[in-house]
């Protein structure tokens, strides 16, 4: 297998890892199949489609890396410790913020074509 394969394949196990481990991450897909069976129902145009998947790819890339930080911090920190607290919850707050993000392009986006 090639070195550029095995990195695709090694990545793509962490993401398995993630959505089948992680909650939080089990929600943010259920929410991204809703969107986007929302979004083919209503016939969105290019350009809403363009910002629907850059902020849900934000929302996804963020999970997954906060489980990552999850796993480095009780690796490091198995014990209570402020400063693993403040990682977990800092990491936890760089996914609100992509998740409020992506509520408010949502409603910008599905806004129009739902309100009268
Ligand atoms: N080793 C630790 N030391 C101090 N605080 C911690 C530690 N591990 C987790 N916490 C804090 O405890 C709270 C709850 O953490 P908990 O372990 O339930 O969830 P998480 O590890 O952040 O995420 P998940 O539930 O997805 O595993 C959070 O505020 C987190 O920062």
């Amino acid at each position: 297998m090639s070195r550029f394969l095995r990195s695709f394949v090694f990545a793509w196990s962490g993401i398995r890892s993630a959505a089948s481990s992680q909650a939080n991450m089990k929600f943010h897909l259920a929410a991204a199949i809703v969107v986007n069976a929302a979004g083919l129902l209503i016939g969105l145009s290019r350009l809403e489609w363009l910002a629907i998947v850059i902020v849900q790819g934000m929302v996804l890339a963020a999970e997954t890396m906060n489980t990552a930080i999850e796993h480095v911090v009780d690796l490091a920190s198995p014990q209570e410790h402020p400063l693993a607290k403040a990682a977990k919850d800092t990491a936890a707050g760089a996914v609100l913020i992509t998740a409020i993000t992506a509520v408010i392009v949502g409603l910008f986006v599905f806004g129009p074509h739902v309100l009268p």
